[in-house]
């Protein structure tokens, strides 16, 4: 299996975030990248491959024109006036305000997200340019005819709507590559969202589609990030009803109900009957993760894989989220063996 991947995503390392009240460093850092990397080349996975550059067009297919403009001009904007710590948001049209786009920065950042986890540094959109690129190297790979492929993906993508960022995402990549596939012609897509959180921004670019099934398996908004979408009752609307799935699960799930929960979803999938299967690989439902609240252990990220493969469709691994640095190469290669067979 082929790995996509690019040093860019090094160009995004915020200074810090916010936990329990106080500035830490980021989760989300460069290490993740790195330590992933290690591992696809220490079980020898297969190639590793820069990305090619297919330019803004496809990530204009998903991502709004005003979305685009902001996220390339904030940080210029943000020094030109004197400023040289990270940017960060503060002020969102949340309910009973108006969501009518500002003509200042400051206001259409906080237009343009729905927290304070995605901050602007000199070389985020570069980075995250890069991470959609090495997203679409991966689709390019699986319309040559290849079975599978590893994007790995860094700054994740799957909280990022078309024109909404947070959570440590800014471009949704496996939304940009699921479009993709349908514009070279795919006629069903397939989107299976492992990662611990709700890819809420992934539900919403597709939720009233019928040519892209989304299913998310995740801490259920009850009580988990992002709080505010990601319900069971949440299964699509218009064109697109029947066409999403949640499976919320409660704090401290392990493999007995998670993995059921991946056996319903793959049987939808299978129903479905996609042309193309995308993962988005976020492996923080590992039980030390640092942010997460499921008790997975390394031998099932084998089984995940396992249980993905037997769908039997061409699957693109996307790289989400896993903050257990030591571990996450661990896990999120043991997905990609599991899937070959290892
Ligand atoms: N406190 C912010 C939590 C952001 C979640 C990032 C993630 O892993 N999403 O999948
Ligand atoms: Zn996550």
């Amino acid at each position: 299996m082929l790995t996509f991947y690019s040093d860019d995503h090094r160009l995004h390392h915020a200074q810090g975030e916010m936990v329990g009240g106080e500035f830490k460093p980021c989760f989300e850092m460069p290490a993740r990248a790195d330590h992933v990397l290690a591992r696809v080349r220490e079980r020898d996975i297969g190639e590793v491959l820069a990305p090619r550059d297919f330019g803004l067009t496809p990530i204009a297919r998903i991502h709004t024109a005003d979305y685009l403009d902001f996220l390339q001009k904030a940080w210029a904007g943000w020094a030109a006036q004197g400023n040289t710590a990270d940017f960060l948001p503060g002020v969102f049209p949340a309910r009973h305000l108006r969501a009518k786009r500002p003509n200042d920065l400051y206001g259409q950042y906080g237009f343009h997200s729905f927290d304070c986890f995605a901050p602007i540094t000199a070389g985020t959109w570069q980075a995250v340019y890069s991470s959609a690129q090495v997203a679409l190297s991966g689709q390019a790979e699986i319309a040559a005819g290849a079975h599978s492929a590893f994007a790995l993906c860094r700054p994740p993508g799957h909280h990022a709507s078309a024109d909404v960022m947070g959570g440590y995402c800014y471009l949704n990549n496996v939304a940009i590559v699921a479009q993709a596939c349908l514009d070279q012609g795919a006629a069903r897509v397939a989107i299976l969202d492992v990662d611990y959180h709700h890819g809420n921004g992934t539900q919403s670019i597709f939720y009233d589609r019928d040519d892209v099934f989304v299913a998310n398996i995740h801490g259920s908004p009850s009580f988990e990030y992002p709080h505010f979408l990601g319900y069971a009752d949440e299964a699509g609307a218009g064109r697109g009803e029947g066409f999403n799935l949640n499976l919320p699960l409660a704090a401290g799930s392990a493999w007995d109900i998670w993995g059921a929960a991946l056996e319903t979803a793959c049987q939808r999938i299978a129903a479905y009957g996609p042309d193309v299967l995308l993962v988005s690989l976020g492996v923080d439902t590992y039980q030390n993760d640092p942010i997460s609240s499921f008790k997975l252990d390394s031998p099932d990220y084998l089984r995940m894989g396992e249980r993905i493969a037997a769908l039997g469709k061409p699957t693109l691994f996307v790289m989400e989220g896993g903050y257990a640095v030591a571990e996450i190469g661990i896990n999120a290669v043991n997905v990609l063996e599991g899937f070959q067979g290892a």
